[in-house]
């Protein structure tokens, strides 16, 4: 697994787009769902001489209603998804408990379990149906401890087509879930040839767009202030009209490792264009950036490309601003490219804010 940021960050890009959605939307089309049908089971035994059971219904409804209530207001909290499958296991053995209608509450299990694993994601809930079935198998072979009273053969019809529901459940899921993993893969690995230079492996201008600066929008509070720094090599043509196209090619890669030596991993060092790159630092301002080109422009300067017999010098201008704001952001990369060009206009081989 790429577990580089950019590596995390298309993960992440991912995730947003399909997985979160998913999620939410099986999260309220099951609470609205379950909420409602657990309220109508809740009015039907009303008057029937098990209050307890009425009290369970309502209260599972009622908690199911509240999750949902509270995974809205704060959206970006898992805990309402382990939440459901706790009412899940709640209402499940308060039917095993107190028997529901007429006996009957053992067939609601199955649904409910089914719910419960589609809602708490495959590997927690594993442990979540082996306690909510434990929790009933104890229940029907210490039925003393019980409201409910379950004939002999109940129990066995329920044993076996709890056997069977997990045997089909777990086998659906588990190849569902080995699928969707495989799909997400290949989907990850087309995402990062999408976003990627194939020449220097570095992420892309579409990178930057569709991937950094949407999650740079969305948690600006990680992200600004963001400087970014403007990089092109200096004569860059003049090499390949001396060396070849191909020596050109081993200059940007070359190059590019020699910038990267010079920044944290956690900084973003992409190619905009044929010799140009943007370098982007996120929480640090205008000073501490100027001080990272000057930097980054030392270090390329000291270290000249050097290939059999060539041993060439290179140089670069860097061009230098901050976005203090998201809203600043589009603005801070025009002044950054202007201030490229003062520097390239300036004699290059130096850093212009
Ligand atoms: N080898 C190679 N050359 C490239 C690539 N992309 C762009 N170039 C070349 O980079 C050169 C850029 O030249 P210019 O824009 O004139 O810039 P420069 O020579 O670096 O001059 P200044 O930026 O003004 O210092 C052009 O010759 C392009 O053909 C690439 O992927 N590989």
């Amino acid at each position: 697994m790429d577990n580089t940021p950019i590596g995390q960050l298309l993960r992440n890009a991912q995730q947003d787009d399909a997985e979160i959605k998913r999620r939410k939307l099986t999260l309220y089309f099951i609470s609205y769902v379950g909420g409602t049908i657990i309220a109508f089971m809740a009015w039907l035994n009303w008057g029937t001489n098990n209050p307890l059971l009425v009290g369970v219904l309502t209260t599972s409804a009622s908690v199911i209603y509240l999750n949902v209530a509270l995974s809205l207001i704060f959206p970006k909290s898992d805990i309402f998804y382990y939440f459901a499958g706790l009412i899940v296991l709640f209402t499940i053995n308060a039917l095993v408990y107190t028997g529901g209608l007429n006996n009957t509450g053992l067939y609601f299990i199955f649904p409910l379990l089914f719910i419960q694993i589609i809602v708490v994601r495959f590997k927690p809930a594993m442990l979540y149906v082996a306690v909510t079935i434990g929790l009933s198998i104890y229940m029907l072979y210490n039925q003393d401890v019980i409201v409910a009273k379950y004939p002999a053969e109940h129990v066995s019809r329920f044993l076996i087509a709890t056997f069977c529901f997990i045997c089909v459940a777990f086998i659906g899921e588990n190849f569902w879930h080995k699928s969707r993993k495989e799909m997400l893969r290949e989907n990850l690995e087309r995402m990062r040839q999408a976003n990627t230079d194939p020449l220097t492996k570095l992420p892309n201008r579409r990178f930057l767009e569709t991937v950094f600066f949407e999650r740079a929008m969305k948690d600006p509070g990680a992200f600004f202030p963001l400087t970014a720094v403007v990089v092109d090599i200096d004569h860059f043509k003049k090499i390949n009209d001396t060396f070849g196209h191909d020596i050109g090619d081993e200059v940007l890669i070359h190059f590019t490792s020699v910038i990267k030596s010079a920044v944290r991993a956690s900084d973003i060092v992409a190619r905009t264009g044929g010799e140009e790159f943007l370098v982007l630092f996120p929480l640090a301002s205008l000073s501490q950036g100027v001080k990272l080109a000057e930097k980054m422009r030392k270090v390329v300067e000291e270290s000249p490309f050097i290939e059999g017999d060539i041993n060439h010098n290179i140089t670069a201008s860097f061009g230098v601003a901050t976005a203090l704001t998201e809203d600043k952001l589009h603005a801070s990369l025009k002044q950054a490219d202007d201030n490229l060009y003062k520097a390239k206009n300036g004699g290059r081989n130096r850093v212009a804010e």
